[in-house]
């Protein structure tokens, strides 16, 4: 047996993936997570479905040829990349006290303390990861922040795989966009960036490239995403920075050789940087990004140049003449060309060929995770020997072609109504007229309290679904059980002394997949999860033709609902840029077109709900910012397509009915002029986690219409005692004016269980009630 250990100098292997989905295939590790988190399985039981997901997922890829030492990644994570980085960096925020062991080590436990908070600390705050829809927790780093390696557990990772044989390569954010994605930690002075910690950081990282050589590992991966996008330094700042690591990192004296990815869009000008720089491959974005010019490849040197011109990012076949035609764009400019995908394929399912109910037709559109290894594995073949992929790349052109005139990709009912749309399809009256109108409709008193939609979905819920799918429950049973749920809820609702009621959306598997299902142009998977947090996982629907409504989608709920109570009940639908965002849309016209087509079937839903009496809907939004390009200059193009396919949705509603949105999950500071033009009459944002910053980018906007930060913090089963929520609230009051202000959780209730959910509810109504009583006082 040969030593693996010994130091090696392998060339960057040919054919790689960039990274690769971790849940497992049937979500072994949510369920294992979960199980744990739950007390029924202990730490070891934890790590063996740990390891036996890593090594599946290993031999899986050697298996669809993916063979050459480092070209396996280790892109395990319990919960997230860069949470395992904060883990390896022990930069515990000093809020959480001693998490670290005796040892100096974080162990599991502090770990998920971090991601999911204790009694006495809110976990790191979750958000975005580039433009996709994966959240990743956000480092808070300080002056006072002290580093020291305090996990090793990509090491053990490694360990364990080249025990059995695997040399994976193993992945770590690296330290430029480690610290570009952190947040200043509470105490920080004014003024703090957490890129001034620097220095600090790389010492860490040296003793853990150290330990990683050590091990055996012939490369290691080290992801800088943050360099494909504008940062709010100048970019010098940014170019001195990455200079500065990589001088650091390069020296170490044990190190594996060093792969830096930059996923999710172009270098553009860092390229230049990191070529300047001795770190031995660079891995860029040619999918999204665009083909370098030739001098700035050539700059390159003796680096191999990773091209990742699989999009690991959407789930269509890949056109590979078109990639080879870049890779031999490449080729001449630069001197050594590896292949691999545009980003980490941890945004896609792993096998199109377990979703054996879809259409042959639509199957041999798609590539999901394994079937992206092998058209990495056949483009490396191409660069290797032409002639040798030309087979697999004809076929490729022919299934690609057949797209263009498959039944259901272009209608022509779908597009002559898009092509008949004028300025005034677009828009509502005037904000005061609409005001005066609901007013009238509504009667609702100062601080309105409502909630996001969805109530939580009880295993009851989940198994009567499941039962129904089995067709071991009638739809009429089925049907029952949902409206027994609704009354549930609009009873709960009642009692605590709701304003706006909603009737908990148990019927909605998935906010997005439940419109899908009931659209036409879209097909839904069985086992195609993606990890959206920690053990958090969606199925997005496959948007491939043209979008239409069949029939009414959410009426008879609502209505029923409504039937219930004498309070306005809202109307739940979800928006189109979210339906296109948890999607995974046809990349064959612009997003806009695409988006305008589900704007129609919504607006025609709205006219439905409308006439059956529904008064307030809500046209969620939550994914509005996720969208946004990376790019600045790309962005304006988006907002106004984005805004545009929402404003086309609702904009066919009578001015006495009030329609609201919700946003959740990000910044808002940056298209606060977009959700402004939304020109919905209310607005609820999640705000809770990041403790109202959002009302200040609202005050100095001037946002003049009703807003719903959100006080109650659904993402962890943390209950918000009324005092909190009274603090929040007082906080919102000081910069939003109190006729504007709207009580809200965050988000909707569906991953909560009843008993933290009802005393949580019940506590924002008490705080309402302090804070509408202080509001009397003054006015008095
Ligand atoms: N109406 C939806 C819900 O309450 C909004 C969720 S936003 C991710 O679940
Ligand atoms: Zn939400």
């Amino acid at each position: 047996m040969p030593d693996l250990t010994a130091p090696k100098n392998n060339p960057f292997p040919s054919a790689s993936l960039l990274g690769y989905p971790r849940i497992g295939r049937r979500r072994e590790l949510k369920k294992a997570v979960e199980a744990y988190w739950a007390g029924k399985i202990d730490a070891a039981a934890l790590d063996s479905a740990a390891k036996a997901i890593q090594l599946a997922s290993a031999k899986r890829l050697q298996e669809l040829g993916l063979t050459e030492a480092a070209a396996v990644p280790g892109t395990f994570s319990y919960y997230d990349q860069v949470l395992d980085t904060t883990a390896h960096l022990g930069a515990v925020p000093a809020r959480f006290g001693k998490l670290l062991n005796a040892e100096g080590k974080l162990d599991i436990d502090g770990y998920f303390t971090l991601a999911r908070g204790n009694k006495e600390q809110q976990p790191l705050e979750m958000t975005k990861w580039f433009d996709t829809n994966y959240h990743y927790l956000v480092p808070e780093i300080g002056p006072e922040t002290a580093f020291t390696l305090a996990s090793t557990a990509k090491v053990d990772e490694f360990a364990f795989a080249l025990a059995n044989g695997i040399e994976t390569r193993p992945y770590i954010v690296g330290p430029v966009t480690y610290l570009l994605l952190s947040k200043a930690s509470d105490g920080a002075p004014a003024g703090f960036a957490p890129l001034s910690r620097l220095e600090d950081i790389l010492p860490v990282y040296v003793e853990l490239l150290g330990k990683l050589a050590a091990a055996g590992a012939g490369w290691v991966q080290l992801d800088e995403p943050a360099l494909v996008v504008d940062q709010d330094i100048p970019a010098a700042d940014v170019e001195a920075a990455v200079a500065r690591a990589y001088e650091v990192l390069t020296a170490a004296a044990d190190r594996p050789q060093i792969l830096v990815s930059t996923p999710y869009g172009a270098l553009e000008g860092q390229l230049g940087t990191f070529a300047a720089t001795n770190i031995d491959a660079l891995h860029i974005d040619v999918f999204k990004g665009t083909v370098p010019s030739a001098a700035a490849l050539a700059g390159l040197g003796n680096k191999t140049l990773v091209a990742g011109v699989v999009d690991g990012h959407n789930i269509w076949r890949n056109d590979l003449a078109a990639s080879a035609a870049k890779l031999d764009e490449l080729k001449a400019a630069a001197g050594k060309v590896a292949v691999s995908t545009s980003t980490s394929t941890q945004h896609v399912p792993h096998d199109v060929a377990e979703e054996t109910q879809l259409s042959e037709q639509l199957r041999s559109w798609l590539a999901f995770s394994d079937q992206k290894a092998v058209e990495v594995k056949t483009l490396a073949a191409y660069l290797a020997d032409p002639a040798s992929a030309k087979a697999a790349i004809d076929e490729a052109t022919a299934v690609i072609a057949s797209r263009a005139t498959a039944e259901g990709v272009r209608r022509a009912d779908v597009r002559a109504r898009t092509e008949a749309l004028t300025a005034a399809d677009f828009s509502r009256s005037e904000y005061a007229v609409r005001e005066a109108a609901q007013e009238e409709a509504l009667h609702l008193p100062p601080l309105p309290t409502t909630t996001i939609g969805s109530f939580p979905q009880t295993s009851e819920i989940r198994s009567a679904r499941a039962r129904n799918n089995k067709g071991e429950l009638s739809d009429g049973q089925y049907e029952q059980l949902m409206k027994d749920e609704i009354k549930r809820v609009v009873s709960l609702q009642e009692e605590l002394g709701y304003d706006v009621l909603v009737h908990g959306e148990p019927e909605r598997n998935d906010m997005v997949q439940y419109f899908a299902e009931n659209l036409d142009g879209f097909d839904v998977t069985v086992h195609g999860w993606v990890q959206s947090y920690g053990s958090r996982c969606t199925r997005p629907s496959i948007l491939w033709g043209d979008v239409t409504r069949k029939a009414a989608i959410t009426v008879k709920w609502a209505e029923y609902a409504q039937s219930l109570t004498s309070k306005p009940m809202k109307g739940m639908l979800t928006g189109p840029v979210t339906i296109l965002a948890w999607s995974f849309v046809r990349d064959d016209q612009p997003l806009g077109e695409t988006a305008n087509q589900v704007g129609l079937a919504l607006r025609d839903e709205i006219a439905d709900l409308e006439a059956a009496g529904i008064k307030i809907i809500q046209v969620d939004e939550p994914a509005l910012r996720e969208l946004l390009p990376l790019r600045t200059g790309d962005q304006a193009g988006y907002l106004t397509w984005s805004v545009d396919s929402f404003r086309l949705a609702t904009a066919g509603a009578a001015d006495a009915t009030q329609i609201h949105t919700h946003l959740c999950y990000s910044e808002f500071g940056v298209i606060i002029d977009a959700i402004d033009g939304l020109d919905a009459d209310v607005t609820s944002i999640e705000a809770a986690r990041s403790r109202m910053e959002v009302v200040h980018d609202l005050e100095s906007h001037g946002f003049g219409r009703g807003v719903g930060p959100g006080v109650y913090d659904i993402h962890s089963p943390r209950v918000p005692g009324e005092q909190e929520v009274t603090g929040l609230l007082s906080t919102a009051v000081k910069h939003v004016p109190a006729r504007q202000l709207w009580v809200n959780p965050d988000c909707g209730l569906k991953t909560r269980g009843y008993a933290e959910t009802e005393e949580s509810l019940r506590n924002l109504v008490r705080a309402t009630q302090v804070v509408r009583a202080g509001l009397l006082e003054t006015v008095k």
